[in-house]
């Protein structure tokens, strides 16, 4: 559904925003998918992250379909106060449509836990306290603990599967990181703690190298302290463009969609590619990685932690128990392993490679949910 979000600014003018929710599938049990706020959302890219949704949820077993949403907005152009009006006006326009057992959105890039506590005490408005509508919440409000790590997590545990299946370990390589942000900073500062080299990587402010490895905790503090990567005292600046062709074992895009396209995919020197963002790898960047015997972690598994870690918080709000953070790894790793052993017997059955692989096993699952309901034409 797409609707109009009109509310007064902080001085007293009127700014109307477009949101979205596209649900794509609900075979598998109730819709999920995380809310986007950034000026690039429109409906054929909310459409296709719904999609991609249904076959990750499928692809690590989860009990669920698929959804997806956003707000065509600038966050960082809009106050703390004007993002809370933002968000509670697009949640009385959707809160009809998304519940516990129905849709349950979740963070994704320029959605953080407060704004689910907005969207969680505004449907409770409607429908009385609920705190399974949405995932990601504070922990104060029924969040999990090990949520805002999970994608990182889940993406470092795929890696680290990947390369053991390659007789390769973390320690040791070199990794190159586009995007800072909740994904981001988990990924690099885990590979760090793993002992991988991180030599490059770039936020929107912009980017930065060291061939010896960035110490990635004085990153973090120096961004969280001035906003920016840029006069990091551990490394060098670079050219934003030149990050995602920057010699290295490892590149990890973890920022926006089709960033790797057929403009630079030739020029990539990675041997591996982990999708942690969501599609940054476009098809015609996929052949070009084929014939360079590049190899590509899909995104609909490399990310899959995130909603992973999400659906234990639901389910530990539907208990009303909470979990400690050691049983939530724990679980993480379990899930994500098993889900790279599924993929790659897929690999094996179907000669393909580990996207085929991947989407295999999504469509299979989902398939198989359809007509075991009677739902097939
Ligand atoms: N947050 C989550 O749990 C999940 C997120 N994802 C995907 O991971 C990606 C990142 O999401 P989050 O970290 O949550 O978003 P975020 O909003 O926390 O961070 C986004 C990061 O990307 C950077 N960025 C934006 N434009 C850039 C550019 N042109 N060049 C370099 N960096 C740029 C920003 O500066 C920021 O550091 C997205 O594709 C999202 O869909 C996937 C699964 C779950
Ligand atoms: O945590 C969730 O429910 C959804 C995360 C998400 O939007 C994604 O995996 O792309």
């Amino acid at each position: 559904m797409e609707v109009e979000c009109t509310i007064p600014r902080d001085d007293g003018s009127l700014v109307s925003f477009i949101g979205f929710r596209v649900q794509h599938d609900n075979a598998r049990g109730p819709m999920k998918g995380g809310i986007r706020y950034h000026h690039e959302v429109d409906p054929d890219e909310v459409n296709a992250l719904a999609q991609l949704m249904t076959w990750k949820t499928a692809v690590v077993g989860l009990p669920y379909g698929g959804a997806k949403g956003g707000i065509g907005c600038t966050p960082k152009e809009l106050s703390k106060s004007e993002l809370e009006r933002l968000t509670r006006v697009f949640t009385q326009k959707i809160h009809d449509v998304i519940g516990t057992q129905r849709d349950v959105p979740a963070p994704d890039m320029g959605t953080n836990p407060q704004t689910m506590a907005w969207i969680l005490d505004e449907y409770s408005k409607f429908h009385g306290h609920s705190p399974a509508v949405v995932t990601g919440k504070p922990l104060d409000l029924g969040g999990s603990l090990g949520r805002e790590a999970a994608t990182g997590r889940g993406v470092v545990i795929a890696t680290e599967e990947l390369l053991a299946d390659h007789g390769k370990s973390i320690s040791g390589l070199k990794f190159v990181i586009q995007g800072l942000g909740n994904v981001g900073s988990w990924v690099a500062k885990l590979i760090h703690e793993r002992g991988g080299k991180v030599i490059a990587v770039s936020d929107i402010t912009g980017a930065v190298k060291n061939p010896d490895g960035i110490d990635i905790p004085s990153l973090i503090k120096h961004k969280v302290a001035t906003g920016t990567l840029n006069d990091f005292q551990g490394g060098d600046a670079m050219d934003p463009k030149e990050l995602l062709v920057h010699e290295c074992d490892v590149l990890i895009p973890c920022a926006l969609g089709g960033v790797l396209n057929k403009h630079n995919a030739g020029d990539v020197k990675a041997r591996y590619i982990i999708e942690a963002a969501n599609h940054p790898c476009d098809p015609e960047a996929d052949e070009i990685f084929a014939d360079k015997g590049i190899t590509v972690l899909p995104d609909i598994y490399a990310n899959a932690g995130g909603v992973t870690v999400s659906y234990f918080e639901w389910v530990q709000n539907i208990q009303g128990f909470m979990w400690t953070e050691e049983t939530v790894n724990e679980r993480l790793q379990m899930y994500m392993r098993n889900a790279f052993h599924h993929i790659k017997a897929k690999c094996q059955s179907h000669d393909c490679n580990l996207r085929m692989g991947a989407f295999t096993l999504g469509v299979d699952r989902v398939a198989r949910a359809t007509v075991l309901r009677g739902w097939e034409a």
